[in-house]
């Protein structure tokens, strides 16, 4: 199994580490245009390969895409983070040319790759790719939702003051601070539903809190996080790579699920060999279908600001 990190910064170094550390691939390349930087954050984590016990050979690559060729999948992560007070829409400028150049060059040398979306606006820049390969719709994965979900799982265990391995609970809808939907009425803690635990009050702040977890950490550390971002992406990496048949919320083409047509926003999928298996119809209540149309809105929105 190869996999290819385009984009050696903050969250593509971070997956790579994480996918190293689950010693399940037998490569992964990283690969920047900063002369250098690919190459020193591979040494970097190469040389934790001993301390930490895994065989996941990294290399590191200044442009030269010759050397992403055969990979399985590939994690597109190359793009500019947001700074305190930005909102993810507002990358698209310099984003969408970013993410257009890079998935064409990565199809040119692995036709039959994988690639999970990570730039922002995640939604729009995984609806760009579709426009920009010839990839099946199943082979190209936008990650936010498995991120999103994790941070909602952190603020639930964080209210009821319960281990987070107690609590379950998922994260659908568009990837930005107003679009989430985090599905309250489906978390549970051990299959006992939140609500049994917290307020209606008490839940709605959950959710808030959740929706602005980027804006909250990007407050606090003055650019994007990348720990749990390149973890998230590392489960979905390794539910390819080993066919787990795993279900995480991820940004999919729909074509009438959900009542949605044209646009990737987050839904529930089951993730193996073939990347996208499947898309999970889950019912939702009204109130929670028509969050979801509202946030469909707000992704199509930024789509109309490509210029495709
Ligand atoms: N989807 C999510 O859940 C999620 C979570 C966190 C961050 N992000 C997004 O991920 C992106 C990366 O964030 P970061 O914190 O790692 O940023 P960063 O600035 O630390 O790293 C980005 C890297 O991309 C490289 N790059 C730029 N243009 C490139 C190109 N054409 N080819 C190859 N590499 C190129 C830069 O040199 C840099 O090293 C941002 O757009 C951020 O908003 C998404």
């Amino acid at each position: 199994m190869k996999v290819t990190v385009v984009g050696a910064g903050a969250v593509g170094a971070s997956c790579a580490e994480y996918i190293a550390i689950k010693d399940f691939a037998a490569e992964v390349v990283l690969l920047d245009i900063k002369e250098g930087y690919a190459e020193g954050k591979a040494m970097d984590l190469m040389q934790t390969a001993s301390l930490n016990g895994f065989d996941t050979k990294i290399t590191g690559v200044t442009g030269d895409y010759a050397k992403t060729a055969d990979s399985d999948i590939a994690v597109i992560t190359s793009g500019i983070p947001r700074k305190p007070g930005m909102t993810r829409e507002e990358l698209i400028g310099i984003n969408a040319g970013i993410v257009k150049e890079v998935s064409s060059k990565l199809v040119e040398q692995s036709p039959n790759i994988i690639i999970i979306v990570v730039s922002n606006p995640m939604d729009t820049m995984t609806y760009l790719v579709h426009q920009t390969t010839d990839l099946p719709k199943n082979r190209i994965i936008g990650m936010g939702g498995a991120l999103d979900s994790a941070r909602f799982k952190y603020r639930l265990a964080e209210a009821m003051e319960a281990p987070i391995s107690d609590i379950d609970g998922m994260v659908i809808g568009g990837h930005s601070d107003t679009g989430m939907v985090p599905l309250t009425s489906h978390a549970t803690r051990n299959s006992i539903k939140v609500s049994e635990f917290l307020s209606e009050e008490r839940l709605q702040q959950v959710a808030e809190d959740t929706k602005v977890g980027g804006a909250t950490l990007t407050k606090l550390l003055g650019t994007s996080a990348w720990y749990a971002p390149g973890a998230a992406v590392s489960g979905l990496v390794q539910a390819i790579a080993c066919d787990q048949k795993k279900m995480f919320p991820c940004s999919t083409l729909l074509e009438g699920e959900y009542d949605l047509d044209d646009i990737c926003i987050g839904v529930p999928v089951i993730l193996g060999r073939d990347g996208i298996e499947k898309i999970v119809d889950i019912p939702l209540s009204d109130a929670e279908k028509d969050k979801m149309q509202e946030s469909a809105e707000g992704v199509k929105k930024t789509n109309g600001l490509l210029q495709l």
